[in-house]
């Protein structure tokens, strides 16, 4: 039997199963790797409040005791953060990757969820950028995480993405992948990526119906899939990009709010 690579995610259940800890550990399937958890938040959508979602944080030392368990079994190929809910759930992840020397970090800086545009904690955002950025393999803001954690602001054209990727890397993090995605206006879905050398602008055609909810959650869980397989970084957002794409392509709609992402379209359907 081939060797089983080890994949992690310490974040947030959407019940609605697109997005979250459901969308990695989908992905981590997809990629054949063994997925672990650590839940962090509970979000639920409200259908009596035009889809509100509300966020639960939960105890820091329960997400250092789950992180406790998975580490039972020694440092895992490569994981992943998503929504971190709290500042001192985010300093319990950072001393972490610190104590097991944690290889392929993957730092999806989840501030928003699609359609809404506060972001959830300002000062979440603030710790995600000072203590987790410098530990990232890779980090995957979308373009409003990007403004935020350049300082940027509004990005609204490639040029401007360039620039926050810059700032960004200079945060620490290796490697930084901008989702120009449905928030930058054109009819090709645009990323950026960077690695304090060169830019690669990856992109693929809008598709309409956008159903993308998650879209955000299985890149960067794709990524993490592709860096546990031995994929350089370059090749892994290479692939998710591919992957991510197959499964808005084969993404349904779920009721009058939503419309999440298929985990398995690439799988089933192809590119
Ligand atoms: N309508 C769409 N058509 C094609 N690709 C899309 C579409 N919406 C998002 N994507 C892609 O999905 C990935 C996630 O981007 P995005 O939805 O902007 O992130 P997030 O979910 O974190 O807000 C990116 O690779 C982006 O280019
Ligand atoms: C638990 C959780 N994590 C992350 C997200 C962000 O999802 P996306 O992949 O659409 O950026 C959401 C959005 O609803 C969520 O509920
Ligand atoms: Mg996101």
């Amino acid at each position: 039997m081939s060797k089983i690579f080890k994949t992690l995610t310490i974040a947030g259940s959407d019940s609605s199963g697109g997005a979250g800890i459901q969308a990695d550990l989908k992905t981590f399937e997809e990629y054949g790797t063994y997925g672990f958890s650590a839940l962090t938040t509970i979000v639920t959508m409200d259908p009596d409040r035009g889809w509100h979602h509300n966020v639960y944080p939960m105890e820091a030392a329960l997400v250092a005791e789950q992180l406790k368990t998975v580490y039972a079994g020694g440092p895992v190929d490569a994981m992943k953060t998503g929504m971190l809910g709290s500042v001192p759930i985010i300093e319990a992840v950072e001393s972490c990757i610190r104590k097991y020397d944690q290889p392929n970090v993957v730092i999806d800086p989840v501030m928003v969820c699609k359609g809404e545009d506060e972001v959830l904690n300002p000062e979440s955002a603030d710790a995600i950028r000072d203590l987790l950025l410098p530990l990232a393999t890779v980090t995957t803001p979308n373009l409003f995480e990007a403004g935020v954690l350049s300082g940027l602001g509004r990005l609204t054209t490639l040029d401007e993405m360039k620039a926050a990727a810059q700032a960004i890397y200079k945060r620490g993090a290796k490697n930084v992948v901008i989702k120009g995605g449905k928030a930058l206006d054109g009819e090709m879905a645009i990323d950026l990526f960077y690695d304090g050398a060169e830019y690669v602008v990856l992109e693929s055609p809008k598709i309409e119906p956008a159903y993308n909810h998650g879209a955000g959650c299985t890149f960067a869980a794709a990524i993490t899939g592709g860096l546990a397989n031995g994929l350089t970084v370059k090749e892994a957002v290479a692939k998710a990009k591919k992957f991510v794409t197959a499964a808005i392509r084969s993404g349904y709609r779920f009721n009058e709010y939503v419309g999440p992402v298929f985990h398995a379209g690439y799988r089933l359907n192809g590119e």
